[in-house]
């Protein structure tokens, strides 16, 4: 049987007027519906890039998809047409970035903007979109979603737009969730708070996580399994517990001796 989401041998390239860059080289994993799996690996080893595959989404060019597969219950992500593409995005696939700021349109409430999705995504009516909107705050943790719905981002704390995105790719409820480094420019006690949201959720909804992150304190406290890259291939995967407690690659020691604490293992 095929996994929910399948990464099977996949190569990124950016070809560039000084040369080509690979991305992803032979990449492969797999997760399950309910699973969070980890993408670790230094800045520049291809986890955004890898990310940002399973919805097509790197820019072409100068992005080339040079060889293997994404399978989203498979089927081949990379060979759809663009009508097939926009489908998943926000339905079956939905992404967390790190900075909300870049994300949110400044000009534009967030319950609109929140409810916007489910209009472009799955038609709703307008009354219906804006009734979900307020429900996809709240279940989002944002305290009073009714006034915050009407509110703009830059009257909002930093923990609360986060909150905001997370119900923005939420509420089509996807079976899968891309998150980049969700919590990466929140302080940490915002950062706790955010990621027991996203396993609350998750557990709620059963829905897959890729979880992209430099940070293995955050591995060690979400994730189950967890896939190594380095200069865009896996040099290492499995489950967190025996590759924290026992890595078997140079590469993870040394990634793992870089982590202050890790409160798990
Ligand atoms: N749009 C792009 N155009 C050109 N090169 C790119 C582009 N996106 C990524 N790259 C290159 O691909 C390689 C992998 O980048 P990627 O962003 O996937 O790494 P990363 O592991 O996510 O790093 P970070 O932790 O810094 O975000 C890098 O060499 C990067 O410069």
């Amino acid at each position: 049987m095929s996994a929910l989401l399948e990464i099977d041998d996949l190569r990124i390239e950016f070809r560039l007027a000084t040369g080509t860059v690979v991305a992803a080289d032979g990449v492969s994993f797999a997760v399950e519906a309910g699973e969070t799996l980890a993408v670790v690996g230094e800045s520049g080893s291809g986890k955004t890039a890898t990310a940002l595959s399973v919805l097509r989404l790197n820019p072409e060019p100068p992005c080339v998809y040079a060889g293997g597969e994404v399978r989203l219950d498979g089927r081949d992500v990379l060979r759809l047409p663009e009508k097939e593409l926009r489908r998943i995005r926000g339905n079956d696939v939905a992404m967390v970035f790190q900075d909300p700021m870049t994300s949110l349109n400044p000009v534009k409430r967030v319950g609109a903007q929140v409810a916007e999705v489910l209009r472009r995504h799955q038609g709703a009516t307008r009354a219906r979109a804006r009734a979900a909107a307020v429900e996809a705050l709240r279940e989002a943790g944002i305290p009073d979603p009714e006034r915050r719905a009407g509110q703009y981002p830059h009257q909002l704390s930093g923990g609360l737009r986060q909150r905001v995105m997370i119900a923005m790719a939420l509420v089509g409820r996807p079976r899968v969730l891309i998150a980049d480094e969700p919590t990466t420019a929140l302080d940490v006690t915002v950062q706790a708070r955010i990621l027991d949201l996203l396993v609350g959720l998750q557990r709620k909804h059963g829905m897959a996580i890729v979880l992209i992150t430099h940070d293995l304190g955050v591995v060690a406290e979400v994730a189950d399994r967890v896939v190594v890259l380095r200069s865009g291939q896996v040099v290492e995967t499995g489950d967190v517990v025996p590759v924290f407690e026992q890595p078997q690659e140079d590469y993870t020691r040394e990634l793992l001796r870089a982590t202050p604490k890790l409160e798990r293992v």
